[in-house]
């Protein structure tokens, strides 16, 4: 993988792209002791297989990874650098993460893919999916998987109300904009975003929605871990 350049690159040229891996969240719902992201799955660090799928896309030029400030499990490796500057929410984190990357020679015009560290069964079909999907587009999209289910809206523990299915979809990463616009939708969006794309949506712009997978589930609760372990399994890592 190509080292960040410290040169702006050609406006005709459509930008580099950089992988940011926000992991600097505290797992609270998946009942580890430590962050999820350092916990074994199939024999490695949950994290270091969504490394290993982002590192076996030769089209990023650069993958950072933003931890926490005082977390020093992660060293830089061949394919990833690591940024100890996250922040207090998944926001924050990617909000200082993008400053990393421009401190490090990205420019404005770059592509930047946020990928959740959490999001281990990712592949490197699925993130080139996306970047074929995006690359050309003005606005940037991201990876997401149509409602299969029959959507409740809860109220006191009883369902208050079905709401219509068709036309919804969950978002997932990766995530694909321009550096300069979601630094700024970021800035103007504040803590409350949970995802890029809602960010880059309160600017009146509407990211293009790529169809992604039921395998690319966030290890978000306990039982997440033995499910992503058997996937990681059938695909033999
Ligand atoms: N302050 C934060 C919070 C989250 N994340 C990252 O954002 C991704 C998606 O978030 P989530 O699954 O919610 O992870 P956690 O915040 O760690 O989990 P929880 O909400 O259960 O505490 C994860 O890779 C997580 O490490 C981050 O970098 N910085
Ligand atoms: C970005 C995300 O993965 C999209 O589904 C998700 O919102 C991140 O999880 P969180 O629980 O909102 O931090």
């Amino acid at each position: 993988m190509a080292p960040i350049l410290s040169v702006a690159h050609p406006p005709q040229t459509p930008g580099r792209l950089h992988a940011l891996v926000p992991a600097a969240g505290t797992g609270s719902r998946a009942g580890t002791t430590g962050p999820k992201q350092y916990e074994p799955v199939a024999g490695h660090p949950l994290l270091q297989h969504t490394l290993d799928a982002l590192s076996r896309v030769p089209r990023l030029a650069s993958i950072l990874v933003v931890v926490a400030p005082h977390d020093g499990r992660l060293a830089d490796g061949m394919n990833h650098k690591v940024a100890r500057c996250g922040g207090s929410t998944r926001a924050e984190t990617v909000r200082n993460g993008l400053e990393e990357l421009l401190r490090r020679g990205a420019v404005e015009d770059d592509w930047v893919l946020v990928h959740d560290a959490a999001r281990c069964l990712v592949t490197p079909a699925l993130v080139d999916r996306l970047i074929d999907a995006c690359v050309g587009d003005a606005v940037g999209g991201l990876v997401a998987q149509p409602l299969a289910d029959t959507l409740k809206q809860e109220e006191q523990g009883r369902v208050a109300a079905t709401l219509p299915r068709s036309q919804k979809w969950l978002a997932q990463t990766p995530q694909m904009f321009r550096l300069g616009l979601l630094r700024r939708a970021l800035a103007a969006a504040g803590d409350k975003v949970t995802d890029e794309a809602s960010a880059v949506e309160a600017l009146g712009l509407r990211p293009r929605l790529v169809p992604g997978s039921a395998l690319n589930m966030k290890v978000t609760w306990p039982e997440d871990f033995a499910l992503a372990e058997a996937i990681l399994g059938s695909r033999g890592r």
